[in-house]
């Protein structure tokens, strides 16, 4: 089939998957206001696919099938492919504005990440199972999503909890999986998910090295999802509420049937672990790219406030945003940099598979994770709140505005246009920018986003920790002690 229209992809969703909003059963998400706002856009996304001045972008012609098929599924290898890559998620998520965390392409990266490290480690099998995985993906276009976590039943253990997704039964036909996995966001409104390793799982933890991909209407997933903080707010009220609530659910398995070609890992410890550590970076870049799109929307966010409030002229605030432009710029060439970094590393492993043990040359520094790994895991969490923190001081109490019905009261609009306008701004053009910048710094929506910037890539704090083992931190160090010794 290869690319779908967004009609297809909502017809898609109508699959009697069980989804539950608020304690009850939703028969179908397409007819749930709650999920409006999110199946609209990412209908949108599939009907850019067909739009001719991003057709090239956005897909390319699958050498097996013939057929145009998502960019998001491309297994770039050489540094043009990469560029390919890296102009698709650049602009999903710039037709996003960043805001979707889990935009499938995400999923996709880490798939492909999969195939390869599985493949790197010698886990022929599971690798091509992931790489069968990756063509029917192609081929049907589906929405994918992903949960990773375990449940917080006891953080002061690390073992795998007793509630964590295991293997309850195996036949040569699959495996039946019970037990939780969180959070998965969009669940609600994508058509496959994939449970695959975080947490490390240690000898003896067999039943719970698990990788797998389901429909997300096999029978005894539940997905119960978060209270929806799209309550029909209007696009006035609410811009991103109405249009990018992704939605986050736990993911129930009660006994799930799944069968043998889509497990992965099923009881390898050793594959389980290595999965995400030895994939050459899809998913780092994929991640870095997205928070790269929603530093410009926050950058340019906080701009447009100053100008609606007459704070363009203050020194302090141009100094905010200006440290924000940076960051873009920052931001943008770690992007080059991420793509770059992905291809040199498959390559300097094919290198090595055949034999060639490459020194690095003169001037060429060790790149010990990948790039985007690095930037998702510590740059971004901390430039996306900085920036938020300058899109609130620029505001200031603005945000807390009134609604689009109290505008529209005839009894209040010609005193709302008198006494609420900005410099050389109408009242309801100040008053659309503050009830955006609430939408994207306070409000549900807002918390929720800030939360995940700062979680979605693991414990921040165990991240830096990670960091500080790595043996970039003794390259830096011998420059010391070199100078020392000199
Ligand atoms: C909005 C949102 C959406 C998400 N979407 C997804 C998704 O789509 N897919 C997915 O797989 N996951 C998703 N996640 C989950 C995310 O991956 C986890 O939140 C993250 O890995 C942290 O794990 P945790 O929530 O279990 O927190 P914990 O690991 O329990 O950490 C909680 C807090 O404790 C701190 N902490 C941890 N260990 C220690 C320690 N030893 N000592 C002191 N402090 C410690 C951490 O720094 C953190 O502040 C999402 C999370 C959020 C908030």
């Amino acid at each position: 089939m290869g690319i779908r229209s967004g009609a297809q992809y909502v017809k898609g969703l109508q699959d009697g998957r069980s989804v539950y909003v608020n304690g009850e059963v939703v028969s179908d998400v397409t007819d749930d206001p709650a999920f409006k706002g999110i199946i609209t856009t990412m209908a949108g996304l599939y009907d850019a696919q067909h739009d001719e001045r991003y057709i090239d972008t956005l897909t390319y012609v699958s050498p097996t099938s013939g057929e145009r098929v998502s960019t998001t599924l491309l297994p770039a290898r050489t540094a043009e492919e990469m560029g390919a890559r890296l102009r698709c998620e650049y602009l999903r998520t710039d037709l996003t504005y960043g805001l979707m965390g889990r935009i499938p392409d995400f999923v996709n990266a880490f798939i492909l990440d999969a195939a390869y490290s599985l493949a790197y480690m010698g886990k022929d099998e599971a690798a091509a199972r992931v790489r069968d995985y990756l063509e029917f993906l192609r081929a049907n276009d589906l929405s994918t999503t992903h949960a990773l976590i375990d449940p917080q039943t006891d953080r002061s253990k690390p073992d795998a909890p007793q509630e964590a997704v295991q293997i309850v039964d195996e036949t040569s036909d699959g495996i039946t999986v019970r037990g939780a996995r969180l959070l998965s966001t969009l669940a609600p409104v994508a058509e496959e998910i994939v449970v695959g390793p975080f947490v490390p799982r240690r000898p003896g933890e067999e039943k719970f090295a698990l990788a797998f991909a389901i429909p997300a209407n096999t029978p005894g997933l539940k997905i119960v999802c978060r209270e929806p903080y799209d309550t029909g707010g209007s696009a006035f009220d609410q811009p991103l509420t109405s249009r990018f609530e992704e939605g986050d659910a736990v993911l129930l398995f009660d006994d799930v049937f799944v069968p043998r070609e889509r497990v992965f890992v099923g009881g390898d410890v050793e594959a389980y672990n290595g999965l995400i550590p030895n994939g050459p970076g899809y998913t780092g870049l994929q991640a870095a790219v997205r928070g790269a799109a929603k530093l410009r929307f926050l950058t340019g966010l906080a701009g447009v406030v100053a100008r609606v409030n007459g704070r363009t002229q203050s020194p302090r605030h141009q100094e905010e945003i200006g440290e924000l432009v940076a960051y873009v710029g920052v931001a943008e060439g770690l992007l080059q940099g991420a793509a770059l970094d992905v291809a040199r590393r498959i390559e300097a492993r094919e290198r090595a598979r055949a034999g060639e043990t490459p020194a690095p040359r003169p001037g060429e520094p060790v790149v010990d994770t990948p790039i985007g790994l690095s930037a998702t895991m510590v740059f971004f969490p901390n430039v996306l709140a900085r920036a938020v923190d300058v899109v609130r001081m620029v505001a200031g109490s603005g945000v807390i505005a009134m609604t689009e019905k109290d505008f529209h009261n005839p009894e209040l609009t010609g005193l709302l246009e008198r006494f609420m306008h900005g410099p050389d701004v109408p009242a309801e053009e100040r008053l659309r920018v503050m009830r955006l910048a609430w939408d994207a710094t306070g409000g549900q929506f807002g918390s929720r986003q800030a939360l995940y910037e700062r979680l979605y890539s693991g414990d921040p704090i165990g991240n830096r920790i990670r960091f500080f083992g790595l043996p970039k931190r003794s390259e830096c160090e011998d420059l010391v002690l070199r100078l020392l010794a000199s």
